[in-house]
């Protein structure tokens, strides 16, 4: 029978560990959007499960919107060329914005996502993410929010995909490189 999980060199991150990580983090956001006008904003396709999970971990009256962005196609390196796919439905002017991410990388993704977004005028903007490669950076970004730190490493799972694949691996693993060298 085959299973994404045989094609996982390493398991950086446990369904456990994620689970925990995203009740503190609902937490502390929580605390600092108290009496705020909240909308969080995932960044599709790869925020999905954290999105999911993370919403429910705050107990404060929210909106929830999407983005759809793209520069990996089927790759593991970034393009450096951001496409928006898909642009959020609600007026953001005068909210709360909070950027729902999987994981930054290069940064090149929120640095343009941040630059469009604040012309629109909210009242904040702030960006939470699972997961921080921070010696990928090629453009700066401030992380608000974050999971984890997690080494160089092309990863998978919960939501992180390899060419639209492994999405759904509950857990954060390390792709075999033999699949995409
Ligand atoms: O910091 P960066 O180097 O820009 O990388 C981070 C972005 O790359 C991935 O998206 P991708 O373009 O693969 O789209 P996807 O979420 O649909 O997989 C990921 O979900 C982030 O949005
Ligand atoms: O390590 C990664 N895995 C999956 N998608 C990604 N997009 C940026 N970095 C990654
Ligand atoms: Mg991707």
């Amino acid at each position: 029978m085959s299973s994404p999980t045989q094609d996982i060199q390493e398991i950086l991150i446990t369904e456990e560990q994620l689970k925990e990580k995203v009740k503190e983090l609902g937490q502390i956001i929580t605390k600092d959007y108290q009496g705020k006008d909240l909308v969080l904003l995932g960044v599709l396709k790869g925020a999905i499960m954290f999105m999911a999970d993370l919403s429910r971990a705050i107990d404060l009256p929210l909106s929830i919107d999407f983005m759809a962005v793209s520069s990996y196609g089927s790759s593991t390196q970034s393009s450096g060329i951001v496409k928006i796919i898909k642009d959020h439905d609600i007026n953001i002017e005068g909210k709360d914005v909070l950027i729902v991410e999987d994981i930054i990388d290069s940064g090149l993704t929120l640095s343009y996502l941040r630059k469009t977004l604040l012309e629109r005028k909210p009242r904040s903007l702030k960006i939470c993410t699972i997961l921080d490669k921070p010696e990928r950076r090629e453009a700066d970004v401030k992380v608000d929010y974050c999971g984890f730190k997690i080494p160089d490493k092309f990863v998978v799972g919960y939501g992180l995909d390899f060419d639209e694949k492994y999405r759904n691996l509950p857990f954060i693993g390390v792709l075999k490189p033999e699949l995409y060298k």
